[in-house]
């Protein structure tokens, strides 16, 4: 049998990046055969090990051949005739489809090294069709490699397209299309990700609730780029700059989806849509199983942007329900993410890419004084039971208020 190292690990050392994970294909080995050195089987379905002492994955070399819906519709073939070439071929993009021997030699049949060289995301062969979730994957990669240049190649983006008006994409599980999602917020061009989704229609299926902003105005005076599909994806990009967390990230992402309800003669108003956001991001987590932490800062940022926006107009009593409302006395970092949030909001848009957001240190600062406040002096005072809590909301009001004040005479 031999050994070759072969798709991320490959690809990443030739683009200079770090390497995450390693796996291996095992080409002219059987299952006993591994099984008998020590190897341990993980595949239900197909034929992948863990290495007993490093605990990488190595897979039988094998073709793969579709038999019904979705990503579990395979039949595979690993038996011992099975080329490297024949492996390589039923892989998603060129680009992943190099191997390695033990001696660094590289094998390249379907020409990945040119790829990398022009920068192309390019499908390996027709068995590109056969495993939808690969859409996810492209799309997730454009995201990732983004920022060194590359691109899709057109017959790629093609058959993409055909996947996604298959009908092939409603069958993969809930749980898959999170994974891939959560991997592209990681990325350094989250963005990227969904703007490839939308290219190749695949987002009408997966996200319908991004895809209905597309088409839907705002009005040119604050939103230059007037369309709200676009100025999401502006938001995504720009809170991407300022955060790396994916729960900020995802956030973003949805903060406007309210705007997809507005009804026509409001156009380009969108009166409440922060409220009108909630139900459907509550629906969005449940039906692609979003963890609790990314939906409740999504459901925040919905409901609390405009507010945010408007800080400065805020009354010192609605400052403080805000931070109760938020339960940022426990959790002081949700605020700060949630006017990350928001200066992400106010930076994607045309024209303000570089727009500063003095509403978040003027926030940032009122909690402080907020959080200050002692509740031990409220209780020596001889305040008891429910009277504690309406008097350190009145003297956390007080406080914000003076400085409030404070800031006008200045
Ligand atoms: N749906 C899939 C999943 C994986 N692969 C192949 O299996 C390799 C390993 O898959 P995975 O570890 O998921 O991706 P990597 O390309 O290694 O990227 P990462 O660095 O994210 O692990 C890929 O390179 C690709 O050759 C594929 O062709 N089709
Ligand atoms: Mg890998």
């Amino acid at each position: 049998m031999k050994i070759y190292l072969v798709g991320g690990a490959v690809r990443d050392t030739l683009l200079k990046q770090t390497v995450v994970d390693k796996d291996y294909v095992v080409v002219g080995s059987s299952i006993d055969e591994m099984l008998a050195q020590g190897y341990q089987q993980v595949g239900k379905d197909f034929p992948v090990f863990l290495h007993p002492k490093t605990q990488q994955e190595y897979a039988l070399a094998r073709t793969e051949r579709k038999t019904g819906k979705g990503y579990q519709g395979f039949s595979c073939d690993a038996n011992k005739d099975v080329t490297l070439a024949d492996d390589l071929l039923r892989r998603d993009l060129t680009i992943n489809a190099i191997a390695q021997d033990s001696e660094g030699k590289l094998y390249d049949p379907y020409h990945g090294i040119d790829d990398i060289h022009a920068k192309v995301l390019r499908h390996v062969s027709d068995a590109f069709i056969e495993d939808p979730l690969r859409v996810l994957r492209v799309a997730r990669f454009a995201a990732r490699f983004h920022h060194l240049g590359f691109t899709i190649a057109a017959e790629t983006l093609q058959l993409m397209t055909d996947i996604a008006n298959s009908g092939e994409l409603e069958h993969l599980t809930p749980e898959r299309v999170w994974q891939e999602c959560d991997k592209a917020l990681s990325s350094q061009s989250p963005q990227i990700f969904f703007a490839v989704l939308k290219q190749c229609q695949a987002l009408t299926v997966l996200f319908p609730e991004i895809d209905a902003l597309f088409g839907v105005p705002q009005p040119a005076k604050w939103h230059p780029e007037i369309d709200t599909g676009v100025h999401t994806l502006m938001v995504l990009e720009q809170t991407s700059l300022l955060s790396s967390n994916k729960a900020v990230r995802f956030a973003a992402l949805v903060h406007d989806v309210g705007k997809g309800l507005t009804p026509k003669q409001e156009w380009p108003k969108h009166h409440g849509h922060g409220q009108k956001g909630l139900s459907i991001i509550k629906a969005l987590c449940q039906r692609i199983r979003v963890p609790n932490e990314y939906r409740d800062l999504a459901l925040l940022v919905s409901d609390q942007h405009q507010n945010i926006h408007n800080a400065f107009e805020l009354r010192a009593e609605t400052i403080v329900k805000l931070f109760d409302k938020g339960d940022f006395w426990r959790k002081p970092q949700r605020l700060t993410e949630l006017l990350l949030c928001c200066h992400g909001d106010i930076r994607g848009r045309t024209g303000f890419e570089q727009a500063s957001y003095p509403q978040a240190e003027f926030l940032q600062h009122c909690y402080e004084l907020a959080s200050n406040v002692d509740v031990q002096s409220i209780i020596s005072a001889g305040y008891q039971g429910s009277q504690i809590k309406s008097q350190l909301q009145l003297t956390r009001s007080e406080t914000v208020n003076s400085y409030i004040k404070q800031r006008i005479e200045q």
